[in-house]
């Protein structure tokens, strides 16, 4: 039996703050990982979807400006592209698991499932704690659907030798919505295919229309309101079928219809800890069922967006509850949530629907920022953003927003909004003319 103060069962971005947080504080940490080393974002999620996506962003900039004085757009060669992606993702692992051996956090690779006894069994390796994290994550869901054994995820997506010439995703929320920006920029014929007439039902709806509207101008065959009911092979490519009958064919079929958590080789049942189809149930102090079995990031059930990001904060808040005797429940700051492409869609604080709900309370400043200078300049064709004032102090406490620039404004709004910043304190800064950030003068 190996015994550590906490074991960490899961090595993505949520998993590893906590275990260096931990370690920092003197205590004995474990981590537990049973396939890549730095987990979904940086192996097969944001960091290389990213990469692709630099490429697809500066094709969409000089689309903008071919009338403004540039004379062509590049074009995307997918397998150099493939090979800049690979370039970077294969130092992930080796690069993650040697900095925890560097930092003297002990590293275990294989599955980990507790025991009734409370120990955990990875391998060969038995190990017990006082104290335990499970941070394991989510996978692809493949809808149940005839010929589900013929779809493909992000993970395949995000590593293909060679893209189909025609492609169809399945489900238009964050991954199908810019693994259809990187394939319709890179040359396939795209089908984004949703089953009801709202995807990406956390954004502003209004937004959203707008997004759906730009895809389909880039040349992106969006269908909502759509339902796939099978996919089956013909010759080398696939044969799609629709509840309503329509059928077409395509060179790969891709799930893009949500994630599940991974929680399945766990045997949580043995240890008493309580999940729901949404994950792990924890209370404010991020605690299961179980007193002594916590749990964090995409695996868990919370309402919190499931981002890096979030999955960070909650390991240096465990890392910081482990350590002390009295911690508050977790306070989340405001969250940022950007859908990336050539046209970018973002949101964060107060949404506009909370607003129109309470109209005492908060106005929307709904401004088409399309004439604005820092979107005429680079043509862009479609800038709006959707502010969310509070009546009473003036403060901008929420917006939504679509440009190619949208992840920068957010940015700039997340500072605005967590340090309370009124129209004053925004006015009295001096930023840099003209840029994004001289904007925020006239958001009010
Ligand atoms: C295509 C894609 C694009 C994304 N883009 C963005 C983005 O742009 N920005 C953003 O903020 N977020 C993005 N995300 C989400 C982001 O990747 C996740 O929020 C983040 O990785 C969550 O971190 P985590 O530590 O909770 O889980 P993960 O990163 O999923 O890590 C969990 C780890 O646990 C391991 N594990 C699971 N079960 C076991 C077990 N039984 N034993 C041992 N190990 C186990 C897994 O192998 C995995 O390595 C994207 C996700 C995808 C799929
Ligand atoms: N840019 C980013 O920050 C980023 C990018 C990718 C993923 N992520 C994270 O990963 C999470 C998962 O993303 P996702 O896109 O896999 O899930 P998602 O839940 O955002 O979207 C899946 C969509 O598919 C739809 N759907 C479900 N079944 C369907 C079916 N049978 N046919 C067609 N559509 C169907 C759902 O209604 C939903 O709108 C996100 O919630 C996000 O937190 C973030």
């Amino acid at each position: 039996m190996k015994e550590f103060d906490v074991v960490v069962i899961g090595g993505g971005p949520g998993g590893l703050a906590a275990a260096y947080g931990l370690h920092a504080h003197g205590l004995r940490v474990a981590v537990v990982e049973k396939d890549l080393w730095g987990g979904t974002c940086p192996n097969r999620g944001c960091d290389p979807k990213k990469i692709l996506m630099a490429a697809v962003e500066t094709q969409g900039h000089s689309e903008a400006l071919l009338n403004q004085g540039l004379t062509s757009v590049p074009q995307i060669d997918w397998q150099t592209l493939m090979a800049a992606k690979r370039a970077y993702t294969k130092k992930i692992p080796s690069g993650t698991k040697g900095g925890l051996d560097a930092a003297g956090i002990a590293t275990i690779h294989g599955d980990a499932s507790f025991n009734t006894d409370g120990s955990l069994t990875v391998g060969e390796d038995r190990l017990s704690a006082a104290n335990w994290i499970i941070a394991t994550g989510q996978e692809p869901r493949l809808p149940e659907i005839k010929g589900q054994e013929w779809l493909r995820t992000s993970n395949e997506f995000l590593d293909l030798d060679q893209l189909p010439e025609d492609i169809t995703l399945m489900g238009a929320g964050y991954v199908g919505v810019e693994l259809a920006a990187i394939a319709n920029a890179a040359g396939s014929r795209v089908h984004l295919i949703h089953h009801s007439d709202r995807p990406l039902r956390a954004f502003d709806g209004d937004l959203v229309n707008d997004l759906m509207d730009r895809l389909r101008a880039e040349g992106v065959d969006v269908q909502l309101d759509t339902e796939i009911n099978s996919v089956s092979p013909a010759d080398d490519q696939y044969s799609v079928t629709t509840a309503a009958g329509a059928s077409w064919t395509t060179g790969m079929v891709f799930a893009t219809a949500g994630r599940t958590p991974v929680v399945a080789g766990l045997h949580l049942d043995r240890v008493n800890v309580a999940t729901t189809r949404h994950g792990v149930t924890v209370d404010g102090n991020l605690r299961t069922t179980n007193n002594h079995i916590f749990a964090l990031g995409d695996v868990v059930d919370r309402p919190q967006p499931k981002l890096t990001p979030v999955a960070g904060f909650e390991g240096r808040y465990l890392s910081d509850t482990l350590t002390t005797c009295d911690s508050p429940a977790i306070d989340y700051p405001v969250i940022p949530s950007v859908v990336y492409g050539k046209t970018q869609l973002a949101q964060i604080g107060v949404t506009t629907a909370t607003a129109a709900k309470r109209p005492g309370d908060f106005r929307v400043n709904d401004l088409d920022l399309t004439h604005w200078y820092s979107y005429q300049r680079i043509q862009d064709p479609h800038a709006r953003i959707k502010v969310v004032i509070n009546k009473s102090t003036n403060h901008i406490v929420g917006a939504a927003a679509i440009s190619s620039e949208a992840e920068q404004v957010i940015n700039y709004l997340d500072f605005v909004i967590q340090n309370h910043m009124g129209p004053a304190d925004i006015g009295n800064s001096i930023m840099a003319y003209p840029t994004l950030a001289s904007d925020l003068t006239y958001f009010n």
